[in-house]
């Protein structure tokens, strides 16, 4: 079984490699073509999707939506010119800081 950093890393190539392949023949393709805010709809739609079937319990929906999500949130990156790696940097930054200590940090 593939580990969720493999099964990204490959996503993310292929996303990538749509980025110059025809929107007829690729989904990927042609949202990207569509421009980074056609993009952040699809992802904000998908993660609705994911939380409505989290907080009704609907365990094998919510892994299916919570891959479209990650899919979508790939795809969103990728029309923003970011990537996984960077936000990986952002999350092993946090690692070992409480979430309170951090909030309390920005004064909130
Ligand atoms: N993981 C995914 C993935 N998850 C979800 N989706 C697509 O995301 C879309 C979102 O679902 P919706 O029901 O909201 O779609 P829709 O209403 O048809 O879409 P819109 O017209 O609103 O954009 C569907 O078409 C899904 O098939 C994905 N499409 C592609 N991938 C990966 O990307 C690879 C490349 O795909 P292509 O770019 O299509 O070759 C695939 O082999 C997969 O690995």
């Amino acid at each position: 079984m593939s580990s969720i950093g493999d099964v990204l890393t490959r996503l993310e190539a292929t996303i990538e490699a749509r980025k110059s392949e025809s929107p007829d023949s690729s989904y990927t393709a042609s949202l990207l073509s569509k421009g980074a805010e056609r993009c952040a709809k699809k992802f904000g739609e998908e993660a609705v999707e994911a939380a409505l079937a989290g907080a009704t319990g609907k365990k094998d929906e919510l892994a299916a939506e919570a891959a479209d999500v990650l899919y979508h949130l790939g795809v969103l990156l990728a029309a923003n010119g970011l990537s996984f790696a960077d936000v990986a940097a952002v999350l092993a930054a946090r690692e070992g800081v409480s979430g309170h200590d951090e909030k309390a940090s920005r004064g909130k």
